[in-house]
């Protein structure tokens, strides 16, 4: 089974006067890992909701491959939405759990989920109510994972888990996804350490879409200049800078927007490495309020 396509059309979130997104607009093609980036309140979950159904939208439209999911039982059992909230059955067991999970998700692996409950040290023997934070998310990562959801979504699940079951989760993920390709969309506020993993970034802000693009893309959107202190000074004065970076007599700075040939030129000049910009730094940038 493969991954599911997604569009969003105009998709318009209210909750009485607050309106959670607002005429935003993207396109997910099938078989890939996005990160849909944004700020605490900016329309996220909202967007997710709609997309797994838990909400209707107020306005817009969105199709999951091809289709409307709202009250689509058919195509829900292959869209997943992990949440850090559960959506588990809290009172029971492991074992009762993966009963269930078998039985609503045609793709699920046993094997796979047995093996990632070891992975993460998980007690077969207590209900999930009884797991702390962390273990609670690292059991949402273990549902989100062997549903292999054709749209398998995650909620920010990852952020109640320590470094260590973080970084297995990441790594799992990819090997994962390697062998069993699908749609699997992150939110997040925390990018640095999920980075990494993206084929494609959504960024929202304010219930607004900023950019939709792949992540190649996106990263060209700036660059980072390293060199000595002056130099990079000399280079960068004039420009956007997002992040500054100084470590003895070097200095790193991130600068946005296109760079004309003369600075690409006076900066090789110079001997400065002219490098990538990080996800993090550019959505920092993009969604600081001073720099609009
Ligand atoms: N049930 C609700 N009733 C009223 N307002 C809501 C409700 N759910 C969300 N909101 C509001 O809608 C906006 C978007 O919230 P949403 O949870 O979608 O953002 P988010 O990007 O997922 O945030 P976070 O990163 O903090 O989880 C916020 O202003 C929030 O206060």
């Amino acid at each position: 089974m493969s991954g599911y396509a997604v569009s969003v059309r105009d998709l318009t979130v209210r909750y009485g006067r607050t309106t959670a997104v607002d005429r935003v607009s993207f396109d997910l093609e099938a078989d890939g890992i996005y990160g849909l980036l944004g700020r605490n309140g900016s329309g996220k979950t909202s967007t997710l909701s709609v997309l797994a159904s838990l909400r209707r939208a107020t306005a817009g439209t969105v199709l999951v491959d091809g289709a409307d999911p709202f009250e689509n039982e058919a195509l829900m059992a292959g869209i997943a939405l992990i949440r850090e909230s559960g959506d588990v059955l809290a009172n029971a067991k492991i074992s009762v759990n993966f009963d269930y999970f078998r039985r609503v998700r045609p793709a699920w692996d046993p094997d796979f989920a047995e093996e990632l409950v070891d992975v993460f040290g998980l007690n077969r023997k207590k209900p999930i109510s009884t797991f702390s934070r962390g273990q609670k998310s690292a059991f949402g990562a273990v549902i989100g994972l062997a549903s292999r959801a054709p749209l398998t979504m995650f909620d920010e699940v990852y952020l109640g888990m320590d470094a260590p079951s973080r970084y297995r989760f990441y790594d799992l993920l990819l090997a994962d996804y390697a062998e069993h390709p699908r749609t699997i969309i992150l939110s997040s506020h925390l990018i640095s350490e999920i980075e990494r993993l993206f084929s494609g970034v959504v960024v929202i802000d304010e219930g607004r879409l900023l950019l939709s693009e792949d992540v190649d893309e996106f990263r060209t959107r700036g660059a980072t200049f390293t060199g000595p202190v002056a130099a990079v000074d000399a280079v960068t004065a004039g420009l956007r800078v997002v992040a500054s970076r100084s470590l003895g007599p070097t200095k790193e700075v991130t600068v946005y927007g296109d760079l004309d040939e003369t600075t690409l030129a006076g900066a090789r000049s110079a001997d400065i490495a002219i490098g990538g910009v990080s996800v993090q730094d550019l959505f920092v940038h993009l969604t600081e309020k001073e720099s609009r």
